[in-house]
């Protein structure tokens, strides 16, 4: 089995990763094409300091939960892929993860900008 030897070297491989799972996932693809136009209205619609931290960390938790379910459909898939029990309860609670993030994502964005969009809104009238 071959180790990281060097800082560089995991770098790369932790970079490699990064670039698999927004190369074969289609929902990474969304999910980063959300986050570059949710970023965008926090600037525009001038968050407070606290607001855009907790955006951040709302994109940092989907992102992250759903490479973490990519890699635990990877590991699955190449251990089996006859139907296996425990296949779908590791890969159920993997998307059950994604899942709670995406709720919590939803209720983030509605904190945040509902009240801002109907002002926005409102004033275009
Ligand atoms: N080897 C398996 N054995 C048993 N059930 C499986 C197996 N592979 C997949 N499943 C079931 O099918 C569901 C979907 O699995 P799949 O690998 O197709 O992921 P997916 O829904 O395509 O995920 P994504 O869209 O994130 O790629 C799993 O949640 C699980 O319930």
């Amino acid at each position: 089995m071959k180790k990281a030897r060097t800082l560089s070297e995991s770098f790369y491989y932790a970079i490699s990763g990064i670039l698999y799972a927004f190369r074969t996932q289609r929902n990474i693809k969304i999910h980063f094409a959300t986050a570059l136009l949710v970023i965008l209205m926090s600037y525009l619609l001038k968050l407070s300091t606290l607001e855009i931290l907790t955006v951040f960390m709302t994109i940092t938790i989907v992102l992250v939960t759903e490479m973490i379910n990519t890699a635990i459909e990877t590991v699955v898939d190449m251990y089996t892929q006859e139907y296996h029990p425990l296949a779908a309860v590791a890969k159920n609670v993997a998307a059950g993860a994604v899942l709670i993030s995406a709720i919590n994502a939803i209720v983030v964005g509605y904190i945040v900008f509902y009240k801002r969009i109907l002002m926005l809104l409102s004033l275009s009238k």
